[in-house]
């Protein structure tokens, strides 16, 4: 049964309506303050500790800026030790495919959250495997729009999912959230999850 209560328990540092969308479906509502901070690589960073310091700067920015617990997150894909953020344009996210294709790629998320015991966060990698992707698909797939606002280029919850042959570790990172680990770090935080009314 779901909770009818939508007062925030958390406040969110991201634009991202998939992270949203994944805190309600565990019965986390949320107040949305997105973070607007550089997300350029520092020299010699490895794709982890990038992700993570990235998702900490997203909640440190909200931080002070509302009552709540914050939320911070990031993704990005990783092929040959590249890191692949969100295309620029339709011939960026085509080369981002190009790479892609027929091979196994990491996505790495991290979220981090802020509460009484300062910030905690996490790194969650799972390994995604496409198949071979013709060059027709890879130009029609920019025109489905979906590509533009995600890291690596594609979707792995829309279209995109009939070029994924296999996944290995969090569906819902890939998708924005690791939704068992974030419930980890929101319960330590003291924050509810699923807090509604139980079936008696
Ligand atoms: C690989 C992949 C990524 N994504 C998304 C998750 C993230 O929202 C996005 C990566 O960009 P992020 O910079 O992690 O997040 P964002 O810009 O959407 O939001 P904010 O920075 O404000 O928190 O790509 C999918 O939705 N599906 C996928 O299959």
């Amino acid at each position: 049964m779901r909770d009818d209560n939508h007062t925030p328990v958390l406040c969110l540092a991201s634009a991202s309506p998939r992270r949203q969308a994944l805190l309600a479906s565990i019965g986390v509502p949320v107040s949305v303050l997105p973070s607007d901070i550089d997300e350029t690589p520092l020299e010699a960073e490895s794709p982890t500790a990038y992700v993570e310091r990235l998702a900490v700067a997203k909640a440190q920015a909200a931080v002070g800026k509302t009552a709540l617990p914050v939320l911070g997150s990031d993704t990005a894909v990783v092929i040959d030790s590249t890191i692949l953020g969100k295309p620029n344009n339709q011939q960026h996210a085509a080369e981002m495919l190009r790479m892609l294709s027929g091979r196994t790629h990491q996505v790495l998320t991290a979220v981090a959250v802020s509460g009484p015991l300062g910030i905690l966060s996490c790194c969650v990698a799972t390994d995604v495997t496409m198949r071979e992707l013709t060059a027709k698909e890879i130009a029609c797939y920019w025109l489905t729009g979906e590509p533009a606002d995600k890291a690596g280029g594609y979707a792995i919850q829309g279209l995109a999912a009939i070029f994924i042959e296999q996944i290995q570790g969090s569906h819902s990172a890939v998708v924005g959230l690791p939704l068992f680990e974030t419930t980890r770090l929101l319960r330590q935080q003291g924050v509810p999850v699923w807090a509604g009314r139980y079936p008696s």
